[in-house]
Formats: C-alpha cells, structure tokens, sequence
C-alpha cells in the first residue's frame, strides 16, 4: 500500500506545473493527452488545425480545469512558420516547455504529401524546436520529446504504404536522436509511442482513399480496438521512466504496453541497429 502511495506521489510530482507543447489535441488520442496532463497538474497549450474544435475543446478544459492553465492555438503544422509561431507562443504563454508531444496525423493514402508533411514533417520540425528550445547546454531545463507513431511504424501494411512510410520515418528520426554523443549534455528524452488501432476521428474508412473498405473494416473489426485511455497510460509511461532514451513503447490490445528495444549489432564489422522483441 505504502509502495502504491509512493507511487502516484512520484508521478504527480513529475508533471505538476511541467508545461506542454502538443499538437493535434482537439480531439481522439491528443485530447485525451491534454486531459490527463491537467489531471496530473500540468499546463498544457495545444494547437490542431481544426479551429472549432479545438476551441470547444479549450472552452471545455479551462471551466473544468481552469483558465490559467491550458491553452488553445489554431496552427496547420505542415506549415513551418505557423507551427515555429504556435511554439513560440507556448514558451512566451508557459514561460518554458518542458514535455512535447507530435501527436498530429492523418490517414490520407491518396494526398501521400500531405501525409509525409503532417506525420513525419510536423514530427521532426517539432522536435527540433523542443530540442533547441530545452536543452541545457544551451540554458534550457532540459526535457522530454514523445513522437506519436504507430504499429504501422514497425512493420510493412500494405493498405496504407504511404502511412506507413511516415510513421517509420518518425521512428528513424527519434532513435538517431536519441543516440547523438551530446545526448547527456542536452538534457532531452526522445521517445516513440506505437499503438495499435483505436477509435477516433481517423478511423473514418471515407478517409482511405480508394482503398477496399470492406476488407479494412473487416480487418479492424477482427482486429479489435485498444481503448485511447490505454493509449494515454503508454504517454504517461514514456514521460515517467527516467532512464528510457530511444524507447520505443508498443500498446496493444493482446500485448498491452510493452518496451521494443533497437540494438546496436556488429554484422561482419559494420554496425547496424536492428528492432530486437521486449524487455
Ligand atoms: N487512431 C488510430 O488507430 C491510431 C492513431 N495513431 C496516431 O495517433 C495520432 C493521433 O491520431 P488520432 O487521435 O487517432 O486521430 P484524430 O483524427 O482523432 O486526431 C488527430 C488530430 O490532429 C489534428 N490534425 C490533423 N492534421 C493537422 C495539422 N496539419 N495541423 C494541426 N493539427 C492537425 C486533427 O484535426 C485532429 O484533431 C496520429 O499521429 C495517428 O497517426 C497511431 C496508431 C493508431
Ligand atoms: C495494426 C495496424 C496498426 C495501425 C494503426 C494506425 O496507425 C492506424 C490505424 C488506422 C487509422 C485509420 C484506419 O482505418 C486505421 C487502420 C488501418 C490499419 C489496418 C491494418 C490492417 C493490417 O494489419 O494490415
């Protein structure tokens, strides 16, 4: 029991007052991010580009949460100068940001460019300006990076290639990161969330494409839905572990949450990282 108390005191303390960097947050997995954080005292400012929603969501959180401490700006982030000025508000309006999180995505196989901007762009340009914002070589207070991909990040899904391209692409970008020889010196955690499927505004089959929608919405039926609280454990996690730099986290429905570890191995002399199963 002492060990239960001990543990919640733990994570209270690790995100109370810590302030919050997160886009796509109007609503599925990223809301979901924003209410927990609150919950846990956090102060959050969040963008997505679907304004409306995006305000009832504020409007939402700040009667049930408080006005002072979560914060709604409208941004597309596959547009650079929107996202660096919403970024730059979030420190001006938190006074730093200590936790960021590239949640936003789309599933769009027949707008490939638009996906590649969202999901891997928006990832790796808003990683980059939480690291130079965050770290302590350069006077930051250091920090955590957590990148949304997915199960589709590790492994090849032939009805979404162009998805999948992007999801892998975030998973490339935030272990070469996490293994920078400066790594100590910035004082920032890079992490990746995998998830498998669960309900939201993306799983909407109108928005595959030209793909065969009764095969996926068979498949998915088979399949089974993780629940987006599940999903939100798996960020928790990865905010929490302390010594969990280049984690990757898989959470799915038959396997629950579940560290995927990248190794360095020596194949004939030359180095390679290879995904090695759990720890
Ligand atoms: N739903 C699922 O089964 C899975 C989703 N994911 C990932 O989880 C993340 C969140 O997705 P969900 O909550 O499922 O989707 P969702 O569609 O419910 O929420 C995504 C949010 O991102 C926003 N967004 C989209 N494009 C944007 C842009 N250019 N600029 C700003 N905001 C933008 C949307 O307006 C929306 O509010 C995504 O990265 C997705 O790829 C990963 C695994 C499974
Ligand atoms: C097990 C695949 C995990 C992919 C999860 C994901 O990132 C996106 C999920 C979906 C969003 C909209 C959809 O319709 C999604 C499902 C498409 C993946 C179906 C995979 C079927 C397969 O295993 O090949």
């Amino acid at each position: 029991m002492l060990e239960d108390i001990n543990t919640v005191i733990v994570i209270v303390m690790d995100t109370r007052d810590k302030g919050v960097f997160l886009t796509g947050g109007a609503q599925g997995l990223g809301r979901g991010i924003v209410v927990k954080l609150l919950s846990l005292g956090a102060k959050v400012f969040f963008v997505d580009v679907d304004v409306e929603r995006g305000k009832a969501t504020q409007v939402e959180l700040q009667t049930q949460y408080g006005a002072d401490v979560v914060f709604f700006q409208p941004a597309d982030v596959s547009d650079g100068e929107q996202h660096k000025a919403a970024f730059d508000a979030a420190v001006s309006t938190l006074g730093a940001v200590e936790i960021c999180v590239n949640n936003a995505g789309i599933m769009a196989e027949d707008k490939w460019e638009k996906v590649l901007a969202v999901n891997a762009g928006s990832h790796i340009r808003g990683s980059l300006l939480a690291l130079e914002h965050m770290r302590r070589d350069r006077g930051g207070r250091g920090g955590v990076i957590i990148n949304v991909a997915s199960l589709a990040a590790l492994y090849p899904k032939s009805i979404c290639p162009s998805y999948t391209a992007s999801k892998h692409a975030v998973i490339g970008f935030t272990t070469s990161w996490a293994m920078n020889p400066d790594h100590k010196d910035h004082g920032v955690r890079w992490c990746c969330l995998c998830p498998a499927t669960f309900q939201s505004g993306m799983v909407d089959l109108k928005r595959l494409g030209d793909l065969d929608t009764d095969t996926i919405a068979e498949i998915l039926q088979k399949q089974g839905f993780v629940e987006i609280s599940q999903v939100v454990e798996g960020v928790m996690k990865l905010m929490r572990d302390p010594d969990n730099n280049g984690a990757i986290l898989e959470v799915s429905l038959e396997k629950g949450a579940r560290y995927r570890r990248r190794q360095v191995v020596d194949r004939d002399g030359v180095s390679d990282l290879v995904v090695v199963d759990t720890y």
